[in-house]
């Protein structure tokens, strides 16, 4: 890459940036190489509990598939517990898991929600994720305050009305 770019990768700067860039870049997708069981290690509690949990603002970093430049920002879960809760910290790991991969926005949005109903096949869940890609920004059209929202809602929130408009007032 650098020799396509024109540089000198003898240059004392860059001697090393092939292996920085392959470091750097295992570590932005390293969620290839965990599962959802790992992740959540068991961390499911029996609890009677039947409200809406929510976790907001979680940042998250990703990288768009199609430049492999990074998009960003937060994603907000939610989910209504069936006798099930899951460790609040398992949260914002599985969204990493999912987010430190190649992705689209979308998918990603709706890997973590199913991931969710999976572990925790709860009354419903839902996704929201609001970020802005790089690839948009220093790049291409070159819209630097454009933020583009996903959403995946699940069971009740897909059903009643009323859940996903608490859901989206709470975030
Ligand atoms: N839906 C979706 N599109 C994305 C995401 N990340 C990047 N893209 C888009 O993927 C598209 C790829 O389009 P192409 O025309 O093949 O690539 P390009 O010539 O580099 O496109 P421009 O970005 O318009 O310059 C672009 O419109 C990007 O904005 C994402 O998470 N979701
Ligand atoms: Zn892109």
């Amino acid at each position: 890459m650098l020799e396509t770019l024109g540089e000198d990768p003898t240059r004392e700067g860059i001697l090393k940036t092939p292996q920085r860039a392959a470091k750097a870049l295992q570590f932005l997708t390293q969620g290839y190489h965990q599962n959802v069981e790992e992740v959540v290690n068991d961390a499911i509690f029996n609890e009677e509990y039947d409200e809406m949990v929510i976790v907001k603002d979680i940042e998250c970093y990703s990288l768009c598939e199609h430049h492999l430049l990074p998009f960003f920002g937060k994603c907000h879960v939610g989910y209504i517990p069936r006798k099930k809760i899951i460790g609040l910290s398992k949260i914002p790991r599985i969204v990493d898991m999912f987010a430190r991969r190649l992705q689209v926005q979308e998918r990603l949005t709706k890997q973590i929600a199913e991931a969710l109903q999976e572990v925790l096949t709860p009354a419903g869940v839902a996704v929201v994720i609001e970020a802005q890609h790089l690839c948009m920004m220093v790049r291409g059209v070159q819209k630097q305050h454009s933020q583009t929202m996903t959403n995946v809602m699940l069971g009740e929130f897909r059903d009643k009305n009323s859940t996903r408009t608490e859901f989206m007032r709470c975030i």
